[in-house]
């Protein structure tokens, strides 16, 4: 058995993989005469897989792996290595399959999305971003067309049109915000016709943790109906003036601000003597809470970046600009403010789905990514999916060193900088991960005073990614970067044309240093993978203080320590407190995504009573049925003047109109109830089952008011012009709807949010 093979056998925790590896020799069998197949035979033995059901018997599946190889070879030029077939056959299985960086997820991919479609099902591969879905469909379509199985790809930009002609592909790739947004905006559909997105078949995702864990913790929401709000610019002119420690007081792991008695004092004066906490105006606490949260709390350059005259988040997990998030609750506009932007659009919460929501709809799901392990817990318990482990195909030789920890984040930098000068003297490639924006510019300000040019990425100039990370691993080449580097970049050894790899692979190849550990482990990982793909050579090393973010959050009570002359912490036990912190924020992050899906459990079930209705409606004809009952005289009526057909059209528009604004009231009523839910904390009583026993019953009866507003419409909507005029009766539709994610607790967990929400209602710490 061949070493490779050997190690693919697995890792406890992970599912078995010996019966795929059986199958590896009579796959291996088979090239010789598939081999000497034409092109055209090549795609009828693939045709010919599509005789029977899923899921695939053994010959068959031999054959499959056997006809991907050899279509992968003639269509791409690469033929799969056998570790790469253990993850197709894993992912057919619905399995996350862990596999390493470079190791060709998105063939391994491609190849199960073709199995599937072979067998007729629908495949979404789910990208991380809009970049990489066109990326991968375009790259493997030779591959697809080989097989005879048809491909499309979403991007943000494509209109209803060109997205049902790439989900009338077999195979179609998006990010999980472009297909959440679809789901959604066909929820509020009108007209059969106008509906997208195909009933779900098998969801395959890649960079699977990122989407089902990561991203999980926010809902996507569809919002409409657009109210401009007031830009409160004068209040972000007072709080600028405040100083932090005399006027207000910003808690140790800068999740909550409040105002000192002295701030109080100050605010009150400036604004002309009020009272802040009077009962006669509540206006006032709430404006003076966002501007000072804005100033205070988010910065510019870390939180979010200014560009093109708006204020764009940046995703916390990729370092990337997030481009539909925005921040709840008027601290966008508060932000906005801050800046001195214009206010962009707020708008109504027409619908919202969690991740969990939209992937629990496919009934197969299955997934890649170079770290799963170390979630498969929440993998299990919120997706029902297990991991599979598949070593690498050469095996990894990258060196993690142990941490460097300092006492002070400058001592921390300044040996940062001089192992980066020393290390660069010797041509060695090196990549530092930071943390954000402004702390990667400000490294290469300080590497560029020392002499040292460097690159930098991040969300401010994602523009130039390509080509910065095609020369990442050119001899002598230094890159900074946010968290961007962390997935989907192939750093090649020897820079793009891989030309000087010998000289590279001589100085160690590319030494990835972490300027700081990261909230989870897992993007430590990611940013560690970055070396040694392939069977490269390459080492890692993070350089963590103790007045790192996360080390301070998360390890307060420090022991003492001792430290050299340049600032290092001598004691190794250390690296334990940087761990433990670790698993604390990790902890945290998991309660976030824990909260999102339990309070959305019970709204998930109330919609699907109301889209199961709703479909009734819009594909049969169940509101004017209705409405024939409810109001026999006015429809016998209207039908005699302008026809059953019109009469069918209206009571559709109507009854549907009535649906969705109900459902609009309803998530407004479970917003609010939940904003106030977590002062219950105090009375020691559990919020969310407080939660669900009012959501129950405010829910009950949905069906029948909505029912009943249809038929007070009905009977008022007038006819113009032998049509019944729908819009005079009120039935009016947001003209236009755009989308976002909602950061549920951007500051907090629950807790916190409770006694912060305390701390600010008393204006006291
Ligand atoms: N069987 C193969 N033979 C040769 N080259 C391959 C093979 N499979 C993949 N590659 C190459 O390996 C590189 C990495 O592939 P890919 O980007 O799919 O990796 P990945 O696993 O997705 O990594 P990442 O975690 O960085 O996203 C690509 O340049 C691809 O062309």
């Amino acid at each position: 058995m061949a070493e490779s093979v050997r190690r693919v056998l697995g890792r406890p925790g992970s599912v078995d993989l010996r019966p795929y590896v059986k199958l590896l020799k009579p796959i291996e069998d088979r090239e010789a005469e598939l081999g000497g197949l034409s092109d055209t035979e090549l795609t009828a033995k693939a045709a010919e897989l599509g005789d029977a059901e899923l899921p695939y018997e053994r010959d068959d599946l031999v054959e499959l792996c056997a006809v991907g190889r050899e279509a992968a070879r003639r269509a791409l030029g690469e033929r799969p290595f056998d570790v790469q077939l253990v993850g197709v056959m894993a992912l057919l299985d619905g399995r996350i399959a862990q596999m390493a960086t470079g190791e060709g997820k998105t063939l391994a991919g491609a190849l199960a999305a073709a199995g599937f479609a072979l067998r007729g099902r629908r495949v979404h591969v789910i990208s991380v971003n809009d970049y990489l879905a066109r990326r991968d469909a375009e790259w493997m379509r030779p591959l697809y067309d080989l097989l005879g199985v048809t491909v499309g790809w979403i991007g943000q930009e494509a209109d209803a049109k060109e997205r049902r002609a790439a989900y009338a592909a077999e195979v179609t790739y998006a990010s999980v915000s472009e297909l959440g947004f679809d789901v959604l905006r066909d929820r509020l559909a009108t007209d059969p016709a106008d509906l997208v997105v195909p009933d779900p078949g098998v969801a395959l995702i890649d960079e699977a943790d990122s989407v089902l864990v990561d991203e999980a913790r926010v809902p996507l929401v569809l919002a409409g109906a657009a109210e401009a709000v007031e830009s409160d610019v004068a209040m972000a002119e007072l709080v600028r003036g405040l100083r932090p420690g005399r006027h207000y007081e910003v808690d140790d792991e800068g999740r909550n601000v409040h105002l000192t008695d002295t701030g109080i004092e100050a605010v009150e004066e400036a604004l002309g003597g009020v009272d802040l906490y009077s009962a006669d105006d509540t206006s006032i606490l709430p404006r003076v809470n966002l501007a000072l949260h804005a100033h205070a709390l988010f910065q510019r350059d870390v939180h979010y970046v200014v560009r093109d005259g708006e204020v764009k988040l940046i995703n916390e997990s990729r370092g990337r600009i997030a481009l539909l998030q925005r921040w709840p609750d008027g601290l966008q506009a508060a932000v906005e403010a801050k800046e001195g932007v214009a206010a962009s659009d707020s708008g109504e919460v027409l619908d919202s789905i969690t991740v969990q929501a939209l992937l629990l709809r496919y009934p197969v799901r299955c997934g890649m990514t170079g770290t799963a392990m170390a979630v498969a817990e929440q993998l299990r318990e919120f997706y029902e999916l297990e991991v599979a482990v598949i070593e690498p195909n050469k095996p990894c030789v990258r060196v993690d060193e142990p941490d460097r920890l300092y006492a002070t984040q400058e001592e921390k930098e300044d040996a940062l900088v001089a192992e980066v000068a020393e290390v660069h003297a010797t041509g060695r490639p090196i990549l530092i991960g930071t943390q954000d924006v402004a702390e990667s510019e400000r490294i290469a300000r300080r590497l560029a005073a020392e002499g040292l040019t460097c690159s930098v990425l991040n969300a401010k100039n994602d523009a130039e990614e390509a080509p910065v990370i095609a020369e990442a691993g050119a001899y002598g080449a230094i890159t900074v970067s946010t968290q961007m580097a962390g997935r989907g970049t192939d750093i090649r050894l020897g820079g793009s044309d891989t030309s000087d790899r010998d000289r590279v692979v001589e100085t160690g190849g590319l030494y990835v240093m972490g300027y700081g550990r990261y909230p989870s482990s897992r993007l430590d990982d990611q940013l560690r993978g970055r070396a040694g793909r392939q069977g490269d050579p390459g080492s890692s090393r993070f350089f963590v203080s103790v007045e790192d973010e996360l080390v301070a959050a998360n390890a307060p009570e420090t022991r003492g320590y001792d430290v050299t002359a340049e600032g290092e912490i001598t004691d190794p036990s250390w690296r334990d407190v940087v761990n433990h912190a670790q698993r604390v924020a990790e902890g945290r992050l998991m309660e976030l995504h824990r909260n999102t899906w339990r309070y959305n459990k019970l709204i998930d079930l109330q919609r699907g009573v109301v889209l199961e209705h709703r479909s009734e409606v819009l594909h049969a004809d169940q509101g004017d049925r209705q409405l024939a009952v409810d109001c026999p005289e006015r429809h016998a009526e209207l039908v005699e003047e302008v026809g059953a057909e019109e009469v069918a059209r209206a009571a559709r528009l109507i009854t549907l109109y009535h649906l969705d604004q109900g459902w609009v009231d309803h998530l407004a009523f479970l917003a609010d109830l939940r904003e106030g839910i977590h002062l219950r904390f105090l009375g020691r009583r559990n919020p969310l089952d407080e939660f669900n026993a009012e959501a129950a019953p405010a829910f009950k009866g949905f069906l029948d008011d909505a029912r009943a507003r249809a038929a007070e419409t009905f009977n008022e909507a007038p006819v113009v012009d032998g049509r019944i005029d729908v819009a005079q009766a009120g039935v009016k539709r947001p003209s236009i709807t755009w989308t976002y994610m909602v950061q549920e607790h951007p500051f907090s967990t629950e807790f916190e949010n409770a006694a912060g929400r305390i701390r600010s209602a008393l204006g006291r710490g």
